[in-house]
């Protein structure tokens, strides 16, 4: 029962515990609000019924000042469950989101982009902070009070009850009926939104290339039909949930018409007293309160159905998990006819067999989308193959746990991710722990001294968001002293050193040597003159493995890589010159 609820909601299971305390304290406080009607009920007859004087002042004055007492208790009640512990449960729902995104494997991120998962981290639980503080209770408290008021009424009078009572079911019917209807209505809201959140970062992001392409004008005309489609969709939304809302309302309002017509005609029969009419009356045009309010926030009650799907798509995806405990005997990596489709798509890797030895450098190189990138991710777990295995010391990595798996390998990327901080703490990425000397030290290794000399702050200089202020060459440096800082068993380099000039790539070259010595390097390289040291070379085309061997042997078989580098040194001699 928790967990279904923990579920339909997306709540942890405090969470859950809190939106039934929540619904509780607002039934109590709906069923506190009708409490005066009964003491003026009771008062009425009392007074009706002739009996003494003595202490009847007193009493109902004490009854009123319970009244209040306890309408104010369950009023404090209903905002510590509903408020307080929303908002509790907000910070733990985008901690468990965030938490879940660390794990999930990226071949999730391929399908969901960016805008979109901001959007669940923000916007999403926001919404849904929103609906469990005030409109979920306030429906469900709202049911809960009328359904125990409506059992009350019955045991007083049934005819009278199902006078009041007939609407409420009508009133749900429509309700249920609009739910369904605005659960589609709102889904197509959502993807006009996200259509239009991705079209405007797409259009920051591209600012650059569309200015150069002079596209900007045909680009903001497609941006400005989706903020056109967001508005329409909302309107139409907005309107169908007021014409369910309204149609709801005016059932409810019925429910006093006939009780007023049933009791009048009981009454002219003589088979109701004339106080039950006034109290069924009187409660018949209270009854309905909370939920006429409830029914005004239907609109975000529904739309939370579409937030909580997509949370839930998150929150229960399954993660990359393994065994605690890394059992490798050393870091020679093997690829043992290793298969791989990105998303259950078209096969990029096919029977892919080789190793990586500790110790030497494996050069991984081949035409572009020969898949050289994916077996290098692959060889860090970032997906699970399809087929085959893939072993690190005799450990089948698939069965690693995949963040103490990762403590094996330092990883220097094509696109290197800054962070708005110093020089200092972006290297210090590479190992929390690194004391500012061996933060220092790597960033020497690395050659960024002669930039960071130039920057207003040295080491301690800001270089804005996502290193704005630095250059690809130095971004790039920066992302191996993280490297060097982490110093781990194996090390990936991706085209590691495609954004340096000559005599920085020298020197690069120089410190990656050192970096490298006893480590399992596997490195991507376009250029076959940074891989003519290799120790061995993996020649991949078409998602195949087409030839290895070191860079002599391949030279000698005169196959693909011959022909590579044969092509890439006539390249050195091309000039750019108008034909
Ligand atoms: N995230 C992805 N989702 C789906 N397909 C992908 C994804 N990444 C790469 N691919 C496809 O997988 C194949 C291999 O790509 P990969 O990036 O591994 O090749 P590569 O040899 O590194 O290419 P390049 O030298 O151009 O970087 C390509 O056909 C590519 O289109």
């Amino acid at each position: 029962m928790m967990m279904k609820i923990q579920k339909t909601f997306a709540l942890s299971e405090q969470g859950a515990n809190d939106l039934i305390k929540g619904c509780a304290a607002c039934a109590l406080h709906n069923v506190a609000l009708i409490f005066p009607v009964w003491l003026l009920y009771a008062l009425v007859k009392d007074l009706m019924g002739g009996g003494g004087e003595a202490g009847r002042a007193a009493f109902y004055s004490a009854a009123c000042l319970a009244c209040v007492a306890f309408i104010l208790a369950t009023y404090r009640f209903q905002y510590n469950a509903t408020f307080l512990a929303t908002y509790v449960e907000s910070g733990v729902r985008r901690i468990a989101v965030a938490e879940r995104l660390r794990k999930i494997p990226l071949a999730f991120f391929g399908k969901r982009d960016l805008a979109d998962l901001t959007s669940v981290i923000m916007a999403d639980c926001t919404s849904l902070e929103e609906a469990f503080s005030h409109f979920i209770p306030e429906l469900l408290g709202a049911i809960a009070s009328t359904l125990l008021v409506g059992a009350g009424l019955l045991t007083v009078d049934w005819r009278m009850a199902l006078a009041a009572l007939w609407v409420a079911p009508a009133a749900f019917a429509v309700v249920g009926f609009s739910a369904k209807v605005q659960k589609r209505l709102n889904e197509r809201q959502m993807s006009a939104k996200m259509a239009c959140a991705d079209g405007i970062q797409e259009c920051i992001e591209a600012a650059r290339d569309l200015k150069a392409n002079n596209s900007e004008v045909a680009y903001l005309e497609g941006l400005d039909k989706k903020i056109k489609e967001v508005e329409s969709r909302a309107v139409i939304s907005e309107f169908g949930t007021a014409a369910f809302v309204v149609s709801a309302s005016l059932i409810l309002k019925l429910g006093i018409a006939t009780t007023a017509l049933v009791g009048a005609l009981l009454l002219v029969d003589g088979r109701l007293d004339l106080l039950t009419f006034f109290m069924f009356l009187l409660v018949a045009s209270r009854i309905y309160d909370p939920l006429q309010g409830a029914l005004q926030n239907l609109a975000v009650i529904v739309a939370v159905r579409t937030n909580i799907a997509r949370m839930n798509e998150i929150l229960y995806h399954p993660v990359q998990s393994g065994e605690s405990g890394l059992t490798n005997k050393g870091c020679d990596i093997v690829f043992d006819r290793v298969g791989f489709a990105y998303d259950g798509g078209r096969t990029v890797l096919e029977d892919i067999s080789f190793t990586a030895r500790q110790g030497e450098v494996t050069a991984l190189v081949g035409p572009s989308g020969g898949g050289k990138t994916t077996v290098s991710r692959l060889a860090a777990r970032f997906w699970d193959v399809d087929r085959g295995k893939i072993s690190v010391g005799g450990m089948d990595i698939s069965q690693a746990d995949p963040e103490e798996l990762l403590s094996l390998y330092a990883i220097v990327f094509q696109e290197v991710t800054l962070f708005d901080n110093t020089v200092m703490e972006n290297i210090r990425v590479g190992r929390k722990d690194a004391s500012d000397e061996e933060v220092l030290a790597a960033g020497r290794l690395a050659n960024c001294e002669r930039f960071v000399e130039r920057l207003p702050q040295g080491w301690q200089s800001r270089i804005g968001e996502n290193g704005c202020a630095l250059s690809g060459g130095e971004r790039q440096r920066i992302s191996i002293a993280r490297a060097f800082l982490k110093d781990a068993p194996i090390i990936l380099l991706d085209e590691a050193t495609a954004s340096l000039d000559v005599e920085n790539e020298t020197q690069i070259q120089g410190a990656l040597s050192r970096l490298i010595k006893d480590k399992t390097v596997l490195v991507i390289a376009h250029r076959m003159r940074t891989v003519a040291g290799a120790d061995k070379i993996v020649v991949l085309a078409e998602g195949r493995v087409a030839e290895q061997g070191s860079p002599a042997e391949l030279i000698k078989a005169r196959g693909l890589y011959w022909r590579m580098t044969s092509l890439q040194s006539r390249g050195g001699r091309w000039s750019l010159r108008s034909a």
